[in-house]
């Protein structure tokens, strides 16, 4: 098989935070994190508000906050992606389209912002791109010379989108790329990554809705609590949930629309300075021995997947 294009091995990322009387704590919220990503394809992210979906791409850009630590392996093109080569390759072969439209340049008007990320410098093609792009997203050509503030959000998403898109780059980060989009350009957004994808680009599509995910990514990993659950293929989650490998993924199933929408329990992921010893799904989980509260599992391949659970078969 093809070596991935992108591969992050169990990654932790801490925070050192200062405390009553200035002593320094370290706040570990991510620990284990591992996806791997193939060229023309796309890995949808999932998981809930705070699972750590921003700080693995932020992780992968090379731009988290000067206070933080990782460890583990990021690995792009069969080498270590050190911070030098984050930089190098930050906003040209790997492009993120941040959560936060505010990741907008204030100061330069939107056309001219867009243009900067076309690998071609020849003015007039420069132009064809961004006019083909503001057609499809039914942006107005004086956008343009807007600046990012005189920008609605929706507005503002759709420009990010394109910066993205006209980049040519080889892997896009999308951090909940669709959000406050209308149906119509929703789908055009999702068709859109498809068809980069299969032009040979590698996406990272980071999302709470994993129905918009399902529609288009190869793959899906699920994020719960700073660590990698299970990376399952599109395609598990067609018939039923005995094709999932994870208690939580099998439980996210039955709780998508199409399925039984039955919610799981009232209970939420731990915080991270309440991280188990062991898994940290085993509060909610049903199917948890002592085993579990004791050892984090390993990641583990099965059925063409993989999971970090001891009893998944
Ligand atoms: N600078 C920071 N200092 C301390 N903790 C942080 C910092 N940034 C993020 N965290 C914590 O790390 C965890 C993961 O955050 P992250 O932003 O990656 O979540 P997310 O999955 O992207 O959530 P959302 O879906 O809300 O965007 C959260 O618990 C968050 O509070
Ligand atoms: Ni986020």
């Amino acid at each position: 098989m093809k070596e991935p294009i992108l591969k992050v091995e169990n990654l932790g990322i801490s925070f050192s935070q200062y405390t009553k009387g200035l002593v320094r704590s370290d706040l570990n919220v991510i620990k284990n994190l591992d996806i791997e990503l193939n060229e023309g394809e796309i890995l949808a992210v999932v998981g809930s508000s705070g699972s750590g979906k921003s700080l693995l791409a932020h992780a992968i850009l090379g731009i988290l906050p000067d206070n933080s630590f990782t460890e583990g392996n990021i690995i792009y093109k069969g080498e270590e992606l050190t911070e030098e080569r984050k930089q190098k390759l930050r906003g040209d072969e790997i492009v993120l389209i941040p959560q936060s439209v505010n990741y907008l340049d204030p100061l330069k008007r939107v056309g001219k912002q867009i243009k900067i990320s076309i690998k071609d410098k020849d003015k007039k093609v420069q132009d064809e791109i961004v006019d083909n792009l503001f057609e499809k997203y039914n942006l107005d050509k004086k956008v343009k010379n807007y600046y990012p503030f005189q920008l609605s959000g929706g507005m503002a998403r759709k420009v990010l989108l394109c910066t993205a898109l006209a980049s040519n780059s080889k892997v896009i980060i999308a951090d909940e790329p669709t959000p406050g989009l209308d149906e119509e350009s929703l789908n055009e957004v999702l068709k859109d990554f498809r068809k980069v994808a299969d032009s040979g680009c590698a996406i990272l599509m980071i999302t709470h809705d994993i129905s918009a995910a399902l529609k288009i990514a190869d793959k899906v990993a699920i994020f719960y609590a700073g660590s990698t659950l299970e990376i399952a293929n599109t395609k598990d989650f067609v018939n039923n949930e005995q094709e999932l490998r994870h208690p939580y993924t099998k439980a996210l199933y039955k709780a998508l629309p199409d399925h039984d929408f039955k919610a799981m329990d009232d209970k939420t992921q731990p915080l991270p300075n309440e991280l188990p010893n062991g898994c940290v799904f085993c509060d909610r989980c049903k199917i948890k021995t002592k085993e579990c509260e004791e050892k984090v599992p390993e990641i583990r391949e099965i059925r063409n997947g993989k999971v970090r659970c001891i009893h998944a078969t």
